[in-house]
């Protein structure tokens, strides 16, 4: 469904250019629930806004389905960010209009492209839990009911993408699992393929895969050891280490990032040294040259051997 491949955006500011993406590779499968993950400005919100069709990439290659982010058109992205894919922010006042009812805020978008049903913009209201406050205006719904009405918007032009930024961000444990559980039976029973960004570690042990962003490029993967354990992350609320493996990502190439932390305590800068033993890739602080033993005869002239004069 996704494919990113040596994905460069740099933000450009008056007298600063900002490497938000420093090729970064993601792949994700057709009907696939997986959440990234990283620190503060580590470009995920970039990742998914160019995923969203928001913003623009730099470089590289970015394709989703049968679209090619890197070369669509300005027309083309008006049809695919209403025909393809399906935003969720955290702030929930983006994707709202406060003074219309839930039913109206989710038949808006479906009337701009041309695809009015109010049975089905009842339809999603039901699923997301809301049958009862169709016709509540948005101011007099609460926080955790706004985000459930913008998962119901996300949904009204059936996206077969839906892009969450951190989603749970501004409501309780309670509506963060009915968010995730509404997620979940949109992936299986409707097969939307669902991406998320989020720094709760209790949300990504929620999916099958997790891919962490380290400045802009993706670092390591966690993925679930026993798929068929749905939910099963619950518990893990502080690491991923109990229900996912980890594995460092590799590019074509043969990159890899190593964690700040590891290099800062071995005091690795700049250069390594790497060894392979059969098994292993060992990597380590470099011998200084001083500390390499030089052999006894180092040093000695030595005639360049087959050179007549
Ligand atoms: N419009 C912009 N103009 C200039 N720089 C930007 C812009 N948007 C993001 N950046 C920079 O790009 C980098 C990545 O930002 P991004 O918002 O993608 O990170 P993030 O991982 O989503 O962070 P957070 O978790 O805090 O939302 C940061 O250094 C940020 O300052």
């Amino acid at each position: 469904m996704i494919h990113c491949e040596g994905l460069v955006k740099i933000y450009k500011t008056d007298d600063l250019e900002v490497v938000a993406l420093q090729g970064l590779n993601i792949e994700v499968a057709p009907g696939e629930m997986m959440a990234i993950i990283g620190n503060s400005g580590s470009g995920k919100s970039t990742l998914l806004n160019i995923l969203g069709g928001l913003d623009r990439p730099s470089a590289g290659q970015v394709r989703v389905g049968e679209w090619n982010l890197l070369k669509i058109t300005d027309d083309e992205l008006v049809k695919y960010k209403r025909k393809t894919v399906g935003f969720i922010w955290q702030n929930n006042a983006r994707n709202l209009i406060p003074y219309l009812t839930a039913l109206e805020n989710v038949e808006m978008p479906m009337m701009l492209s041309g695809t009015y049903d109010r049975a089905y913009a009842r339809q999603l209201l039901e699923w997301v839990g809301l049958k009862e406050r169709i016709h509540n205006k948005l101011q007099q719904l609460s926080g955790g009911e706004q985000q459930r009405v913008a998962i119901a918007i996300a949904l009204a032009n059936r996206p077969s993408l839906l892009l969450a930024d951190e989603p749970t961000g501004s409501v309780d444990t309670r509506t963060s699992d009915m968010i995730m559980d509404i997620f979940r039976r949109l992936n299986t029973e409707l097969g939307v393929t669902i991406v998320i960004v989020t720094h709760d570690m209790t949300l990504a042990g929620k999916v099958d895969r997790v891919v962490a962003i380290r400045d802009g490029m993706t670092s390591t993967e966690f993925i679930k050891r026993n798929p068929d354990l749905d939910r099963a992350g619950a518990e893990s609320a502080a690491s991923l280490g109990g229900v996912h493996e980890e594995y460092v990502v590799l590019d074509r190439a043969g990159r890899l990032q190593i964690p700040a932390s590891y290099l800062k305590s071995l005091g690795i800068e700049g250069k390594a040294s790497m060894e392979f033993d059969g098994e292993k890739i060992i990597i380590k602080t470099p011998k200084l040259l001083d500390d390499v033993q030089a052999p006894s005869n180092f040093g000695e002239k030595k005639p360049i051997g087959g050179v007549k004069r």
